[in-house]
């Protein structure tokens, strides 16, 4: 079948599990050879084709709502609801996004990036429905992963309360980037496999079937004892209690099997919870065999070997020079402890999991559990290293403020992917923790300039003991900078001068030095001589330097890869004012107020115009007449 012509689910009514099985294989084909060129999550995706199928061939989408938790197992309800033929620009620039997209097609009713929404949106969704007197199924489709994230059980215990009719399909691969982890992923793993539950229920059914209809006392009897029967054999009985009905669990790569409980669960009043074991990169040998989560989400990779297509020659990953760098001072420090929210593999912790095993906490997608606990761990002066992705963060504001803050704990926040990440787009991109940060007391925020600044930066963090103190560092490759064998400490909030001038001055940091230096050597070229100053420190401000520069009564531009809202550039605002500075020109260079979507961070920073160009005529707007004249 040529995918590129399907333009909405409905042929997937007529068609029969022979031709569903055949459709399976096209559809993994088309998945594998395609993400071999474009990158993207063909773990998860190759996991869920028939799954996706049966639920398309049983629903009736859009007027029927599925959504997609935590959303980067979209790619078979993509390529079913009319957007095959846009594959080839997935996570590209202006391409098809990675996760579900209102805007992209009617079938998409809930976005996600960020996992564990789904249940509270399919419970907005069913409330609707119910108040508005219609009748559609809402089907949340939810990861083992996704589950262990706080919001999934806040909405299942709402769901539970109010028995507002549902099918939450929990997806159980097992997985989540890495293997899933935490006491609800061990329940589900007797759920899996007590096939004695499941026989001894089919078997007490079949018995109660032949009981002739009777008066509610025996029938009545007959439900209690299948109840007890589920406290005998099963701990599932988790989704039962909390008011669902729980079915399963259900071979999800089996069409018999999978059609026959979701006309089931059709036909169930309430919420049903449809519990179904899938494979993560089912029908791909290389991702079905892997248990580390390299077949996650990848880059382009060569089909016939499994093997990864890099760039040559990849300096060390930030996240790596991070996390081993914290791993050499905890083999010394043994108050170090290192805490992930599920992103053992992105926060690349797996050596520090193997060498210190004890002292690095896997918690699951839980970050609000995970910055609480560490200040749990900071009162009884342990260091926690709190490694987190930037956009992830922003699920515990309150718990960096409330528990962390306030309370002056030391806390070490590693924040990974701190500006543009580019192909997963909107939802992902590390532009907002400037603004959330910068304004809590108690919180110094910095960012390195290179590797070698960064592993000093770690030191500096760890040995500080003057409460909470955060760290944030892009996705991706450093500037292939020499380490100094020697770690050294930084002295809080104090920024560095890279280039004199005194004509303008930019004041910058992190991934914007380099096109900040590259523009005033343009600029010099011009006979315009701008200081290039590196505010590593966001908070507190180096108050001296920024004094004497603001004294110099030069222009300052400010340029920031984050969004300038509540950001860098507003700090030395405010500041500049508060100090009555109020002639001198200030202006900023960041992300505007809007959300940027996935594409290259290359393509994204000329959109939004953060290049060394823009920088250039940024400078030549700010001079005084007579010097833009000369320009
Ligand atoms: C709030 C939040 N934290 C972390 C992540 C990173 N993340 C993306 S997918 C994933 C694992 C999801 O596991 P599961 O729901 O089981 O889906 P699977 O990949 O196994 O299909 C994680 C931790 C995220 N998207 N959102
Ligand atoms: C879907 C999801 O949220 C994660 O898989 C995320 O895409 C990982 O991002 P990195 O690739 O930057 O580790
Ligand atoms: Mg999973």
């Amino acid at each position: 079948m040529d995918l590129t012509s399907i333009k909405d689910p409905s042929f997937l009514k007529e068609m029969d599990i022979p031709e569903l099985k055949k459709l399976s294989k096209e559809i993994r084909r088309f998945l594998i050879e395609t993400l071999s060129k474009t990158g993207g999550h063909i773990g998860p995706n190759l996991g869920v084709v028939e799954l996706t199928l049966a639920l398309h061939k049983c629903f009736n989408s859009p007027k029927d709502k599925l959504l997609w938790d935590v959303g980067h197992q979209s790619y078979v309800h993509k390529i079913l609801t009319g957007r095959a033929d846009q594959f080839d620009t997935l996570r590209q620039y202006k391409g098809l996004s990675g996760f579900p997209k209102r805007n992209e097609s009617m079938h998409d009713v809930w976005e996600t990036g960020h996992s564990s929404t789904s249940l509270s949106a399919a419970m907005g969704m069913a409330v609707a429905r119910d108040l508005k007197g219609e009748s559609s199924y809402i089907v949340p489709v939810i990861g083992d992963g996704a589950l262990t994230g706080g919001m999934a059980l806040e909405a299942l215990n709402h769901i539970g309360h109010e028995k507002s009719d549902m099918i939450v399909v929990l997806n159980d691969n097992e997985m989540s980037i890495a293997p899933n982890v935490g006491a609800i992923h061990n329940m589900l793993g007797k759920l899996r496999t007590d096939s004695k539950y499941q026989r001894a229920k089919d078997e007490l059914e079949m018995f109660l079937k032949k009981i002739p209809a009777v008066g509610g006392k025996l029938a009545g009897t007959a439900e209690k004892l299948k109840d007890t029967l589920k406290y005998l054999f099963v701990s599932g009985i988790f989704f039962e209690e909390l008011g669902f009905k729980y079915l399963g669990p259900v071979d999800g790569h089996n069409f018999d099997s999978l059609l026959e409980n979701i006309q089931y669960a059709k036909k169930t009043k309430g919420p049903v919870l449809l519990h179904v074991i899938t494979k993560k990169g089912k029908g791909y040998e290389p991702a079905e065999k892997d248990k580390k989560g390299a077949w996650h989400g990848t880059g382009q990779y060569k089909i016939e070997t499994g093997d990864f297509i890099k760039p040559v020659d990849t300096p060390p990953a930030w996240s790596k020079l991070v996390s081993d760098t914290v791993l050499k001072l905890a083999k010394k420090d043994p108050r170090i402890v290192a805490i992930t929210p599920a992103m053992t593999v992105g926060s690349k912790l797996e050596k520090f999991q193997e060498e210190l095993p004890n002292r690095v906490y896997d918690v699951g997608i839980a970050e609000q559990h995970a910055t609480t606990f560490a200040a749990g761990l900071a009162t009884q002066q342990m260091k926690p290293f709190l490694a987190i992705y930037s956009t992830f963060l922003q699920r515990a504001y309150d718990q960096v403020v409330h528990d962390v803050c306030r309370q002056d704990l030391n806390v070490f926040f590693g924040i990974d992917r701190a500006g543009l990440v580019g192909a997963d787009g909107e939802t992902h991109q590390g532009v907002f923790d400037i603004a959330f940060l910068r304004h809590i007391p108690n919180m110094v925020l910095m960012m390195p300039k290179d590797e070698n600044e960064g592993q000093h930066m770690v030191n500096t963090a760890i040995q500080y003991n003057d409460g909470p103190i955060a760290m944030r560092f892009p996705r991706g490759n450093g500037l292939g900078v020499p380490l100094d064998d020697e770690l050294k400490k930084i002295p809080i909030g104090s920024w560095e001068v890279l280039r004199e001038g005194s004509d303008a001055c930019i004041l910058t940091f992190g991934t914007t030095i380099q096109m900040s230096l590259e523009a005033a050597n343009n600029l010099q070229k011009l006979g315009i001589s701008v200081k290039v100053v590196n505010a590593r420190f966001i908070k507190p401000m180096d108050e001296a330097m920024l004094l004497s520069i603001l004294n110099t009564g030069m222009p300052i531009l400010t340029v920031e890869e984050a969004i300038l809202q509540g950001g860098f550039g507003s700090a030395v605002i405010e500041f500049a004012h508060d100090h009555a500075f109020y002639q001198l020109v200030i202006d900023r260079i960041g992300i505007p107020d809007q959300f940027i979507e996935h594409g290259s961070v290359k393509d994204l920073l000329q959109e939004i115009g953060l290049t060394a160009e823009s920088i250039v005529h940024k400078i030549q707007n700010i001079l005084p007449n007579k010097q833009q004249k000369r320009a």
